[in-house]
């Protein structure tokens, strides 16, 4: 190791490594087709009013309000019916004074007409479907103000006027509106492609069948669902075995192909440090943490390169301590902040190293947790049945049950 350095020197140096990644090229993108997570560059403005012409809140009748003035249960006013109008294309003929038209939902309200009476405040309470032409007039029970049941031009939005923002991370409900505005193609901004490279001879992938000696590679599809959690893309994903010359292949070949590349193996001490040999450009640091201790960085073929160790918990929480925000960032999400939590138990830890233990909620509204299995590095299903990371501070060797500690969600 060249140098030992604490987590958040360590963090800072990564922050800068990647501070290129905030400013993000856009791109546009058809509706239809994979803007859901993804982060609108530019505000959308309504080309249209929305709606864009006066129309039917109300399955009724469409009148003038001064017709049905009088209008009470006990004093229908009778106007005679003088046809129909659908939610279909067209535009209806004007409503003559004294008389009404059925409208359905969405159809366009005819000139002349200024209110809606549901169909339920007349004597036929229901149309239940039925396409009747040989309704000639209609008792209205109940009078209405000008204006009730019918959405007016611009009523949601005005023509011209911010829809989406900027910045918005796309769900459903802004692909509603883009959509009911008439817009088919969003411009997002284009995520961060992260390279994820295991290193190992002795990985296989989990639909592989393991040899003696052998394992299933876990990081890769770890580091791969962390990316995607936290709002990138992985650009390439690779297995390479621990021979240097095919590690460097690699990682050209990633960095060719993606933003950032992320190693995990071969960092430590051992005799086939592959990634160590394969990048001597890289500097190596030992990070007074555990898991995560073995660190490097710096820049591969002129793309930034972050190497995690081995073994699965650390290269986890390597991504969770070093990675997560700044991938988050990049895609205008929101930091996942630690938060303060209560020590259901005492934990003792060893001096000198900030530990990041497996923690458990027990009582969350009590911000209650509990250490989850033991501080070994090789624990995948301790950390699968973990909800935070415990934070014990490097200089703290011993915690009493009801401590007050940090913990960072995972
Ligand atoms: N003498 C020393 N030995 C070790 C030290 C040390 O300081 N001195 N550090 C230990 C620590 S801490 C860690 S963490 C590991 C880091 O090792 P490497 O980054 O070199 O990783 P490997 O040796 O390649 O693998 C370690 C371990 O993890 C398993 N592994 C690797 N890749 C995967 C994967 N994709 N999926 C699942 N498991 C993986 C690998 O089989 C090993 O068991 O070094 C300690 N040793
Ligand atoms: O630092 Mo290693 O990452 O403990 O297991």
């Amino acid at each position: 190791m060249s140098e030992r350095v604490d987590v958040e020197q360590h963090r800072a140096a990564v922050a800068e490594l990647l501070a290129e990644l905030a400013d993000r090229p856009t791109e546009e993108v058809s509706i239809h087709r994979g803007v859901l997570g993804r982060v609108l560059a530019r505000d959308v403005v309504a080309p249209v009013p929305l709606p864009r012409f006066r129309n039917s809140q109300m399955d009724g009748f469409a009148v003038r309000a001064v017709d049905v003035g009088s209008a009470g249960p006990d004093a229908p006013v009778t106007l005679p019916v003088a046809g129909d109008v659908a939610a279909a294309p067209g535009e209806p003929e004007p409503l003559e004074p004294g008389t009404a038209v059925r409208i359905m939902t969405g159809a366009p309200v005819p000139e002349g007409a200024d209110a809606v009476v549901p169909v339920e405040d007349t004597d036929q309470v229901t149309f239940n479907g039925v396409h009747d032409d040989s309704v000639t007039k209609v008792e209205v029970m109940r009078r209405r103000e000008a204006g009730e049941f019918v959405r007016e031009p611009g009523s949601d939005v005005a023509e011209g006027a911010v829809v989406l923002r900027a910045g918005t991370v796309l769900a459903p409900h802004h692909v509603a509106a883009a959509a009911a505005c008439g817009i088919a193609r969003l411009t997002v901004r284009v995520p961060v492609s992260v390279a994820i490279v295991s290193t190992g001879s002795e990985l296989v992938p989990p639909d592989g069948e393991p040899g003696a000696g052998q394992i299933w590679d876990a990081n890769g599809p770890a580091l791969a669902a962390a990316v995607r959690a936290a709002g990138g893309r992985v650009g390439l994903r690779l297995t390479v075995p621990d021979e240097p010359e095919l590690v460097r292949m690699g990682l050209e070949r990633a960095a060719a192909l993606c933003d950032v590349v992320v190693t995990t193996g071969g960092v430590s001490q051992g005799a086939y440090e592959v990634v160590k040999e394969a990048l001597p450009e890289v500097t190596f640091r030992s990070v007074a943490m555990q898991p995560g201790g073995p660190q490097g960085l710096g820049r591969v073929a002129g793309k930034p390169v972050l190497t995690f160790p081995g073994n699965p918990v650390s290269a986890q929480v390597s991504f969770v301590v070093f990675l997560r925000d700044i991938l988050r960032q990049a895609a205008s999400l929101p930091p996942v902040e630690p938060v303060a939590a209560v020590l259901d138990a005492a934990v003792g830890s060893p001096e000198g190293k900030r530990q990041l233990l497996r923690g458990r909620w027990v009582d969350a509204a009590a911000a209650r947790v509990t250490v989850v299995g033991g501080p070994g590095s090789h624990l995948v299903a301790s950390m699968a049945a973990a909800d935070v990371l415990i934070d014990v501070p490097a200089a703290v060797t011993s915690l009493e049950e009801g401590a007050e500690v940090t913990v960072w969600p995972l």
